[in-house]
């Protein structure tokens, strides 16, 4: 991995160090007047911005910050492209900090050329539970790279945390960093095929066709809950506190959760469902600036949601493609089952079963919708349907980070039964040109 003349400096497990025997922090936190007061200096003609994110002319100036400059994958084919409704969905959460979405701009023509956000948490790692930000959408204009002007942007971030006395944060990157405290791997689902294909994100393997790969992406058209009155629906803000408990007790699964209140998941699984209305029944057709889709199941003899799962949008631009700018990616989000509850559930077979059908039935929303692919991650319970979905390996990694903590590390890819190269590569028997990597909201459930 080389020297890391920054992170040497960071408190964060530095490479090569044994893993700890407890958890808890690696420097004590500090009373605010002890905080640094004064933002870090710049390099000369550059400055400061606190970016307001409320503000549509400072939202679009990110978002073209980042559809010039984000994360490309390693061919530079494909590139994230966030709208200006999911930053202002994924960046304002209840209690967000304004001067934690901090920019840097040319000091003569105020021109954005780089910016970090934070957002606060609360997070549980293992059976400690505390405040924390996430950090994300660090960005650095091309022009101006290698310049160790990443290095001051997440020092002035750490500095805004602190002045609101939060020390401990949580990050992932494509990049191996010291040190990851988690890995995971991305699948992809292929709904739009010929799209897909056209566009280089995959291809026609040797002893197949474009019409049998076709043939065997192809999903139904309406989703298998929908039928018989089984109770699938979209949420509604009367749901919260049910999908509430039902998403706290099902992170009792798992090792390192974002802990949620009720306005953290009416934030998270209703603000960004868009504008107008879908008729119930429908499933054709997405509404008007929606990033994040959400669905329960209500039990119709008991009322009670047993289930929800959710994904959000966000689409990547194919770069240099004639005939498509942009490929539309669904990212499956939480997902919760009160079958995980009912003694022996897992051991039988119950669980997996009804995960199944739940991600069955996000699928075809998806496909409906209009999405071109389907990702998801090696977490939370994912294992339980990659494979029985033809879900492909993806050559992209996302490592996850912990800021100030000390844990050991938890199972990302290995949770996927143990050999994701061959499992990846029987489930499509292709493989996939698609690295993306970094996830856009965390998703960060390990078991
Ligand atoms: C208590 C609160 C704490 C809050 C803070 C918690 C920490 C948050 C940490 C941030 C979490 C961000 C989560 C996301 O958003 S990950 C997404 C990152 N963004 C992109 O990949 C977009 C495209 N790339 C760029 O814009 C630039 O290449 C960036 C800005 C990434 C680096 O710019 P540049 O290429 O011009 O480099 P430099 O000369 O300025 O600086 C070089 C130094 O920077 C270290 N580096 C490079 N990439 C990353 C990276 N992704 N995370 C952390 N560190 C990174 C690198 O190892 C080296 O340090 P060292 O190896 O010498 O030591």
């Amino acid at each position: 991995m080389g020297e890391h003349k920054f992170w040497a400096t960071q408190p964060v497990p530095q490479l090569g160090d044994a893993p700890p025997l407890g958890d808890g922090y690696i420097e004590a936190s500090k009373p605010r007047e002890e905080v640094r007061q004064e933002p870090y200096p710049l390099p000369k003609d550059f400055q400061w911005s606190t970016i307001d994110l409320n503000d549509p002319n400072q939202l679009k100036e990110v978002y073209e910050l980042l559809s010039s400059n984000y994360v490309e994958d390693d061919h530079a084919s494909f590139r994230f492209q966030y709208s200006a409704e999911f930053l202002h969905w994924a960046l304002m959460p209840p209690g967000h900090h304004r001067e934690w979405h901090v920019g840097v701009r040319v000091a003569s023509n105020k021109k954005l050329v780089a910016f970090i956000a934070g957002i606060p948490m609360t997070l549980r790692v293992r059976e400690n539970v505390f405040h924390a930000s996430e950090i994300n959408y660090l960005c650095v204009h091309k022009k101006l790279r290698s310049k160790r002007l990443a290095p001051v942007l997440i020092k002035e971030v750490t500095r805004q945390c602190h002045l609101k006395g939060v020390f401990q944060a949580i990050y992932t990157a494509g990049v191996l960093l010291p040190t990851p405290v988690s890995t995971c791997r991305y699948y992809h689902r292929l709904l739009n095929v010929p799209k897909l294909v056209d566009i280089g994100f995959t291809y026609i393997p040797r002893n197949m066709t474009l019409a049998r790969m076709i043939r065997l992406n192809k999903l139904p058209t309406v989703p298998d809950l929908s039928r018989n009155n089984a109770g699938l629906r979209e949420m509604e803000e009367g749901d919260v506190k049910q999908v509430l408990s039902l998403y706290t007790r099902y992170m009792q699964r798992f090792k390192m959760v974002p802990v949620m209140t009720e306005s953290d998941v009416r934030h998270q699984f209703l603000s960004g469902m868009g504008k107008g209305q879908r008729p119930p029944g429908v499933w054709k057709g997405r509404r008007e600036q929606q990033v994040v889709w959400t669905y329960v199941v209500e039990d119709p003899r008991t009322n009670r949601i047993t289930d929800f799962f959710s994904f959000y949008t966000l689409p990547s631009t194919v770069i240099g493609n004639l005939k498509y700018n942009t490929v539309e990616i669904a990212y499956l989000y939480y997902y919760a089952t009160e079958v995980a509850f009912s003694s022996g559930a897992e051991e039988d077979g119950r669980l997996k079963t009804r995960l199944q059908e739940l991600i069955s039935d996000a699928l075809i929303i998806a496909d409906q919708a209009g999405f071109d692919v389907f990702n998801c991650l090696t977490l939370m319970d994912n294992n339980q349907f990659l494979e029985e979905f033809k879900f492909g390996r993806g050559d992209g990694l996302l490592h996850y980070y912990l800021y100030n903590w000390r844990t050991a590390p938890l199972a990302g890819v290995e949770a996927i039964g143990g050999d994701p190269v061959g499992r990846g590569s029987h489930i499509h028997a292709l493989e996939l040109n698609s690295n993306f990597t970094i996830c856009s909201r965390l998703i960060f459930v390990y078991k």
